[in-house]
């Protein structure tokens, strides 16, 4: 299988995506990029000497296409780009929501379309890319998004019904981190430190205990009770997260983001 790749609708993932490509040693020469907008696209080739085309021109010269608008444009994108999508090119999809059926009904029948949920972490390399094969998808296609993905992070093949509930758990992952450390350096604040060093002091105890999860082995709750002494600090802390349904709020805030990714299957928002 030849290597252009295209990246149409490069926005935050889809730049995101390129620009690890690129870290990964991918020839520039090799991809294309489409943008709504002249101006971004320039900024695209300034910054990563990729080539700018037309969502028609990507279709016709690209091996892969990777469709990295917005749900609720993806039907737009495939009513221009279907009529010249010739049978035997790989289409992925990083659209949160739309199912690889919605693909399959607008391309030319044969089309390989293969699923993937990534994350912004793809930014450092630290992607949770989860991966997902339509009807006509080969373990080569399979293996080529991989090779795309693996480029920004870690990679995870999945059945299709599972993808709304990775969407809600890695898709929207980060931002539940970004959200705690936002809301800890705001205690900090209230306990009296200044805000730089109250940020300074929970980004870096985010990573440690980020850096433990994956690599001690160890079960969360047993690394949660080696920092909880008996009658010490932090279980006063725990009380008041049980007594604040925190848990009972994690788990309902990650179904309601599933049941929003299961939402925006249609296509219309
Ligand atoms: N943000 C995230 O954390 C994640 C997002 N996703 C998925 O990735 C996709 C993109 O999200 P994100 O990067 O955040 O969104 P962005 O809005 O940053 O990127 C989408 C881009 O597509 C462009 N665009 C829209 N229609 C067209 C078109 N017809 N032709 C060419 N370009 C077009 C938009 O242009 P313009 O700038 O002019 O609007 C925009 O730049 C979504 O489907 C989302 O579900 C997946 C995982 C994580
Ligand atoms: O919020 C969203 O819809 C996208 C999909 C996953 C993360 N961001």
């Amino acid at each position: 299988m030849s290597q252009k790749v295209a990246v149409l609708g490069t926005g935050k993932i889809g730049e995101a995506l390129l620009s690890g490509m690129i870290r990964s040693g991918w020839p520039a020469a090799d991809l294309m990029v489409t943008t709504r907008r002249p101006e971004r696209a320039e900024e695209l080739r300034a910054r990563y000497g990729v080539t700018p085309v037309t969502n028609p021109e990507a279709a016709k010269t690209a091996d892969t296409l990777i469709l990295t608008v917005k749900p609720q444009d993806m039907g737009t994108l495939l009513d221009e780009l279907a009529p010249h999508v010739p049978a035997d090119r790989l289409v992925i999809s990083g659209a949160a929501g739309i199912p690889l059926s919605f693909f399959e009904e607008r391309l030319a029948p044969g089309t390989p379309v293969v699923r993937v949920m990534t994350n912004t972490p793809a930014l450092v390399d630290q992607a949770m890319s989860v991966i997902s094969a339509g009807t006509h998808a080969t373990a080569e296609h399979l293996a080529h998004a991989e090779e795309i993905f693996g480029a920004v992070g870690k990679t995870l093949r999945v059945p299709e019904a599972q993808q709304d509930a990775c969407t809600a758990l890695s898709g929207s992952g980060p931002a539940y981190f970004f959200y705690l450390v936002e809301a800890m350096t705001d205690a900090g604040i209230l306990l009296g430190l200044p805000r730089d060093k109250a940020h300074d002091l929970i980004v870096q105890s985010a990573v440690g205990a980020a850096v433990m999860l994956r690599d001690s082995g160890e079960h969360p709750v047993k690394l949660r009770e080696n920092v909880t002494s008996p009658a010490g600090t932090t279980i006063n802390a725990i009380r008041e997260l049980e007594k604040h349904g925190v848990r009972a709020a994690l788990i309902a805030a990650l179904e309601a983001a599933r049941d929003r990714s299961r939402e925006l299957a249609s296509g219309t928002g």
